[in-house]
């Protein structure tokens, strides 16, 4: 007989917790599909409270949620993001910087971009020859107007928010729209079936809570998938070293100071830091490597960064974390999938997890299975997708650090070495030395960094191929880029003014 499933228990009430919880409950409304979404949280047990860049993935995540954007932006002090810049990851002395954009290199797939640009050799970044954006962002400008609706773009855009904030809007929404159950409560210990499967999470208040299909979004704990089930790790610090953060909060030194539109990731000796713009303050952390980088020497460039940059600014007490880099080589087993930090970690270089966890959840969401003979069938696609997505998730970051020319300190010089380069991405590296970053090398639906992310790093890094290719008609789409830049620069607002007018007016919903 067949067991359908009726009650999915989500343990963690993180931005992982809720995102999923969202995704979740609204497709199971349109689907009028009767499962009971339950998000069990403990009192005891803080959040993170870091995460605040995002891809733009969560356009469409918040969207298939139901929520309304401009509440999100007033709620959430969120703010848009056009993609990331770069400031010093090349070179010892700093004075580098490039953009990694969301848009696509204009004529991208239609022509040689990048033997144009080679062909070009005026010096022209490679990032400003084929796209408006970095142009964009320092101009301050916002990705589009008050009058473009919801959701919808004139310049591709992702999002830095209050992680504490979104949980909170999220939660509400989930709870009073979408039918979410939610229990404050601390769970004490995991009931197994004969079968291996969990039966129930026990709580301290409402005793043993039964479900059909559990969701382990209890951060780096892991406690269903990691310490109950102790599915195996998958160690990424010999690839990717850095494993401890600070972060501090930054006041704006007036009302009206510009909020930049992109985060700014600047290299120090032992690893970088963030600075995310939300319209209500800076959030700016260091990210480093233990093994090369004391906490005062990190704590000391994360101060001297601040003071920099926002010199007299009120800045708030220091947010320590550590981590492990890293994944669980099987996400889903049994009955239990891990979302978000439970399901691992690496950096917060390029904000790639809480696009993760929306992957994770709308994969889970759609595919949703009709009773539990189906259950292996999905963990087994759901442990291949994602265990690709890890490797080219951890290749990509890599890359990064991979093409650095900095060798004042062992930090960057020990990235370079081979033995930590993944042969994944030293066979692309060898073809990439012939052939532009294309389709054909990552070849997946829903690729988290596609192949233009990966053209943006290689040249933005100062990476000089020898392509084959005449430029052929990628001058055009130069000349078509330099008018469209234009015409944006004429046309978008300041970012700032842009956010004032939504938390005045509001978005249409069109
Ligand atoms: C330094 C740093 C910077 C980051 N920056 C970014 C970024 O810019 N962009 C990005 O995409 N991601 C970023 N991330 C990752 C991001 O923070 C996480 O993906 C996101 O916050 C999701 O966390 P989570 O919900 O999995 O875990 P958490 O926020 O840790 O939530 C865990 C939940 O589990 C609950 N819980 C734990 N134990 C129990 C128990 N016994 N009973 C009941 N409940 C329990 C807790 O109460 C909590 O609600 C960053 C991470 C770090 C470390």
């Amino acid at each position: 007989m067949s067991e359908q499933l009726r009650q999915v228990l989500i343990l963690g009430g993180g931005s992982a917790g809720w995102l999923t919880a969202g995704l979740l409950a609204a497709e199971f409304k349109r689907k009028r599909v009767a499962v009971e979404v339950t998000v069990l949280e403990s009192p005891d047990v803080p959040t993170i409270g870091v995460g605040e860049g995002t891809w733009p993935t969560m356009r469409d995540t918040l969207r298939r949620i139901e929520v309304s954007e401009s509440d999100f932006i007033r709620e959430c002090d969120a703010a848009f993001k056009q993609g990331s810049k770069f400031v010093g990851w090349a070179r010892d002395d700093g004075a580098d910087a490039y953009y990694h954009p969301f848009l696509l290199p204009h004529g991208f797939g239609d022509a040689p971009l990048a033997a144009g640009w080679l062909a070009a050799a005026d010096d022209q970044p490679f990032a400003e020859l084929v796209c408006p954006q970095p142009h964009i962002c320092e101009a301050g400008l916002a990705p589009k107007q008050i009058t473009t609706p919801e959701f919808a773009a004139v310049a591709n855009y992702a999002y830095h928010l209050n992680a504490g904030k979104l949980g909170e809007f999220l939660r509400r929404h989930c709870v009073e729209r979408l039918g979410v159950r939610h229990l404050r409560d601390h769970m004490l210990e995991i009931q197994s079936k004969d079968n291996g499967d969990v039966a129930a999470l026990v709580t301290r208040e409402h005793g043993a809570l039964v479900a059909d299909l559990f969701i382990d979004c209890s951060g780096t704990r892991s406690l269903l998938l990691g310490q109950h089930l102790a599915t195996p790790w998958v160690d990424a610090s010999t690839v990717l070293f850095n494993d401890r953060a600070m972060a501090v909060q930054a006041a704006y030194p007036t009302p009206e100071a510009p909020i930049p539109c992109q985060t700014v990731s600047t290299a120090h000796d032992s690893g970088w830091i963030w600075d995310i713009a939300l319209s209500s303050r800076r959030g700016i952390g260091v990210v480093y490597s233990s093994a090369h980088c004391s906490d005062e020497q990190a704590e000391i460039e994360l101060r001297r960064y601040v003071q920099r940059q926002l010199p007299d600014a009120e800045v708030s007490t220091t947010n320590r974390i550590a981590f492990a880099p890293g994944y669980r080589q099987r996400a889903f087993v049994g009955n239990c999938v891990a979302i978000g930090l439970a399901a691992g970690f690496v950096e917060p270089l390029e904000a790639s997890s809480l696009v993760l966890v929306e992957l994770a959840a709308t994969a889970l969401a759609e595919q949703w299975p009709n009773d539990r003979s189906e259950i292996d069938m999905l963990a087994r696609r759901f442990n291949e997708m994602f265990s690709y997505r890890w490797q080219r998730v951890i290749d990509f970051l890599k890359l990064h650090y991979l093409l650095s020319s900095r060798a004042a300190s062992p930090y960057w010089r020990e990235h370079r070495e081979a033995a930590s380069v993944p042969e994944s991405l030293a066979e692309r590296m060898r073809w990439w030395h012939h052939h532009a970053p294309s389709r054909y090398d990552l070849g997946r639906v829903d690729e988290v960094f596609p192949s233009a992310s990966y053209q943006y790093v290689l040249y933005g890094m100062g990476f000089r191929p020898c392509l084959p290719d005449a430029p052929g008609g990628a001058v055009d789409y130069f000349k078509q880029n330099a008018a469209l830049t234009r015409r944006l620069l004429a046309g978008l607002p300041q970012h700032r003014s842009l956010i004032e007018q939504i938390k005045a007016r509001g978005l249409p919903t069109d």
